[in-house]
């Protein structure tokens, strides 16, 4: 299996076959998410995207942090006419627009927009050692990355009340429980799990897999009735793919199915 490695100045991307991982690495900084460190993240997240090749983005920290929030220090001397005519940290939402399936592998500290930065994603698998947390009540502000409606959305209005107010952290086993988190597992297999976790979803259909990520992102932005007709009509346009008719046939035929695409 071929690796090609591209290091930037805050990120590290690696590329498989398949699979891709951006590695945030400010170590001195826990992560810290500065601007610099957003426009490279989104810069890869788009060119990995356009990439028909990747079947799947993995986003991940290091052992002690996913991501320690954005960097307070950049953000600590800024004022509103600046952070609102710049769009601080509006670049983000491209993050979001990408189509192609992204896990975030959080092992430790997962705060403010590094909590925010986890749920962009469309699945977090965090090791045992992780802890999420919307710690920005305790600098005087609240969540500015997705924070209160994500967390709303993932854990319920009891919980994410909880942690916006206090500003207190959930470990990994609570954020499972409460929906946060997709799967918990020992901190020092989490990337080679993910990493698994990664290529089963790279070895579907890309077309499927962007269709099913879509539906279920839909349920989020709209109501049940359109939500179901939105499911529906993607459902039937599956049945235009090459990839519908080769993966049904070789359920039949008891065969493994060849992707076209
Ligand atoms: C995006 C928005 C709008 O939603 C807003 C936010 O994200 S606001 C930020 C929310 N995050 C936080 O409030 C967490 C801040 N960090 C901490 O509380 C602690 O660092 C810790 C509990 C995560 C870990 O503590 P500890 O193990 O004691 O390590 P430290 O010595 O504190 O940190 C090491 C080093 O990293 C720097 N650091 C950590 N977090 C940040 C950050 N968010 N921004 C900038 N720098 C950060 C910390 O200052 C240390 O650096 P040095 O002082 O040693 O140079």
């Amino acid at each position: 299996m071929s690796v090609t490695e591209k290091q930037f100045e805050n990120i590290l991307v690696e590329q498989t076959d398949r699979v891709a991982t951006i590695t945030l690495n400010r170590p001195t900084a826990l992560n810290a998410l500065s601007s610099a460190m957003e426009k490279e993240v989104v810069e890869a997240v788009e060119g990995l995207d356009s990439d028909p090749g990747v079947g799947c983005i993995i986003i991940t920290g290091s052992e002690k942090a996913f991501a320690a929030g954005a960097d307070i220090k950049e953000m600590k001397d800024k004022s509103y006419p600046g952070i609102y005519l710049e769009r601080f940290f509006g670049d983000w939402k491209r993050l979001t627009a990408a189509r192609t399936p992204i896990i975030a592998a959080v092992s430790g500290f997962a705060l403010g927009g590094g909590c925010e930065l986890a749920m962009m994603c469309d699945m977090i698998i965090a090791g045992d050692n992780a802890k999420f947390g919307q710690p920005e009540i305790t600098l005087g502000v609240i969540p500015g990355m997705g924070g209160s409606q994500r967390l709303t959305r993932a854990v319920g209005k009891a919980k994410a009340m909880d942690l916006c107010l206090t500003g207190r952290q959930m470990d990994a086993d609570e954020a499972e429980r409460a929906g946060l988190v997709a799967r918990v597992v020992p901190a020092a297999e989490l990337l080679d799990e993910v990493r698994k976790v990664a290529e089963k979803i790279a070895s579907m259909s890309k077309t499927t897999a962007i269709a099913a990520k879509q539906a279920v992102n839909r349920s989020f932005e709209t109501t049940l009735e359109e939500g179901l007709l939105a499911e529906q009509n993607a459902f039937y346009a599956l049945f235009a793919t090459e990839d519908q008719s080769e993966g049904m046939s070789a359920f039949a035929e008891k065969r493994k199915p060849e992707w076209k695409r």
